[in-house]
């Protein structure tokens, strides 16, 4: 699972599998190149990304640090109705190389994500996928191996990621189905994506202060919304991380 975790966009997923994909008996061998090329780009990533969140897991862990600052701060306290963590080191460094810095390296950081790019933002659909997991079938163990875990690596698939929030074998059903089902299947996906894409890409979010160094992610007994709803307090929660200019209005 770890590894799988570690696998990147579809894109560059579908490459390593073009040419074994008819001879599959051929895929140890690598004859492409490409697996090669991505293991040795997930080396260097996890080089540099691996000490920094190991370290910093440790100071949540000996007391050192108790107010989540940035994304990486979040995720560690991420924590379930019982206290314990939501996401194991592993998970968590799966994550942080994932969404934001897919949306770096697609738009950069001198414009928007527009809907252009998503073709190519493989990382930011899954996670938006995964969330979209609603209760009943979403959670359903026969399912979705690990159902209550967030997992959006699952939804990778050799030849990407579909660029709406349905699933071709009904796995889970946002916009129901059938005669009856949602007509705005690709207008909805296109906004939930692009509000997702450009939330990560122009903020760096943060625990509003006084809501503890935890959020608490216990749903309420009728539904599955927040018991305790997360307020997101533009300023002190959200820090622009783009150059003023790109933002389309002013933020004082
Ligand atoms: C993320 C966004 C959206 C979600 C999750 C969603 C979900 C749904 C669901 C579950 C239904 C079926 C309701 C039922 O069975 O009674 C539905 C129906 C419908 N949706 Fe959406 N929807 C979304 C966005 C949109 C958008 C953007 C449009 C149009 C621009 C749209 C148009 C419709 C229409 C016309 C129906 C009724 C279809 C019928 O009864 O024949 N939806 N939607």
């Amino acid at each position: 699972m770890r590894v799988a975790s570690r696998q990147y966009s579809g894109n560059v997923t579908k490459q390593m599998f073009f040419s074994t994909r008819y001879i599959p008996m051929l895929k140890g061998l690598d004859l492409d190149g490409h697996e090669k090329v991505v293991k040795e780009a997930l080396r260097v990533v996890e080089k540099y990304h691996d000490p920094i969140i190991d370290e910093r897991i440790q100071q949540w862990k000996n007391g050192q640090k108790c107010d989540p600052e940035d994304l990486l701060d979040v995720l560690i306290s991420l924590k379930d109705g019982k206290g314990n963590p939501i996401l194991t080191a592993d998970e968590i460094k799966a994550q942080i190389v994932k969404a934001t810095e897919e949306i770096d390296r697609v738009a950069g950081k001198e414009r928007l994500v527009e809907e252009s790019d998503f073709p190519k933002l493989n990382n930011v659909k899954v996670c938006v996928r995964e969330a979209f997991s609603r209760s009943a079938l979403g959670r359903n163990p026969k399912v979705w191996e690990e159902p209550l875990k967030f997992k959006p690596e699952r939804h990778l698939k050799q030849d990407g990621v579909s660029l709406t929030l349905t699933e071709a074998d009904l796995r889970f059903f946002s916009f129901s189905t059938g005669l009856r089902g949602c007509k705005g299947i690709h207008l909805g996906s296109t906004v939930v994506f692009m509000l997702f894409a450009r939330l990560l890409q122009c903020f760096s979010w943060s625990i509003p202060p006084g809501n503890g160094p935890t959020i608490d992610m216990t749903e309420e007994e009728d539904s599955m919304f927040m018991a305790k709803p997360l307020v997101a307090v533009a300023v002190a929660v959200a820090k622009p991380r783009l150059p003023a200019h790109v933002y389309p209005v002013h933020l004082t």
